[in-house]
């Protein structure tokens, strides 16, 4: 990737709270103007790493360059010198004071950063029916979602974070939100980075994938290229498949193997296989909890494998 069309990068990135590491030696680069899932169970380091891109959490080793500028530590709600490195984030207890109105929060948003959209968060407001003059608290979840949403759209970033953001929404304004997201990315003007551990939540949510398992990045890359790019081989019980390709995951049984591969990418057609086996398509659900449980056993196979 270039320069230009990187909006994160991560160099041998490592976070400790006392004994405890919360991301150890990351090493990835994500790309601009694209929505990224950061996926990984409970305490993977999702929340931890959107804090140290944000600017609110330092690192303990390694550096993280937003649109190639290093991350300070430290921070507000949107930060950065220049138009290109700024970053929004909404962290999961959605900042919104409850005496405010919505109208009084878009006031507060534009007092507290430099560059101020009005236009962005109204017409964000009024897409999803938000009243301005409704008090925070009288907001249903999923309402102070969007108000939390419309301020940080009203930042102009250009790395938007979003720890857990759709947890509050129903089922069609989450397929709403993200379609408005995906549609503000593909203008070309920002990347928005979204954390889940529901991998339910994410079909045709994110184009490009971040797989995080205690701390360390084990999948990382565009989700159709990761899709194209794996099969699952199923045939007579054999201890290595009749194709090419690293071997992701081996179940036997006394008669039958079955092997996910990470092919070469153009990937080889699914007819190449030998006589008796067949191919299928990995889903995305069944790609994220391959590598999770291969990255459970211990680390030496994880490189052999990815
Ligand atoms: N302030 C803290 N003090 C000590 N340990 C912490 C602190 N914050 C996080 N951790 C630990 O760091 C690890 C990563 O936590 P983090 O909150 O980043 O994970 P997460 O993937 O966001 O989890 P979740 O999906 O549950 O929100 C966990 O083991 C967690 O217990």
């Amino acid at each position: 990737m270039s320069e230009q069309s990187i909006a994160v990068e991560a160099r041998d990135l490592s976070r400790r709270y006392g004994a405890v590491w919360a991301l150890r030696n990351c090493s990835f680069e994500l790309p601009a103007n694209r929505i990224i899932a950061l996926v990984g169970a409970n305490g993977a380091g999702k929340s931890t790493l959107l804090s140290i891109i944000a600017g609110m959490l330092p690192a303990t080793s390694g550096a993280l360059l937003v649109r190639g500028r290093p991350v300070p530590g430290g921070g507000s709600t949107a930060r950065g010198d220049s138009a290109g490195s700024r970053v929004a984030i909404l962290a999961q207890d959605k900042p919104l004071y409850r005496d405010f109105s919505v109208a009084d929060m878009l006031r507060f948003g534009r007092s507290m950063n430099r560059v101020w959209d009005q236009r962005r968060a109204l017409s964000w407001l009024q897409r999803f029916d938000i009243p301005l003059d409704r008090r925070c608290a009288k907001l249903s979840g999923g309402q102070r979602a969007q108000v939390a949403l419309a301020v940080a759209l009203g930042s102009r970033p250009a790395v938007l974070l979003l720890d857990e953001p759709l947890a509050n929404l129903d089922p069609v304004a989450r397929t709403e939100v993200t379609g408005e997201l995906m549609a503000e990315a593909a203008d070309g003007e920002m990347t928005v980075m979204l954390s889940t551990h529901i991998i339910a939540e994410l079909s045709g949510v994110g184009d490009h994938l971040l797989l995080l398992d205690a701390g360390r990045p084990v999948l990382t890359g565009d989700v159709e290229d990761l899709l194209d790019s794996h099969v699952r081989l199923t045939g007579p019980r054999a201890d290595q498949p009749p194709g090419p390709g690293a071997i992701v995951q081996a179940q036997h049984t006394d008669r039958q193997s079955t092997f996910i591969l990470r092919q070469p990418v153009p990937p080889a057609t699914y007819a190449v296989v030998a006589p008796g086996w067949t191919a299928q398509p990995v889903t995305l659900d069944e790609l994220i909890l391959t590598y999770l449980k291969a990255a459970a056993r211990p680390f030496r196979d994880m490189e052999t494998a990815a």
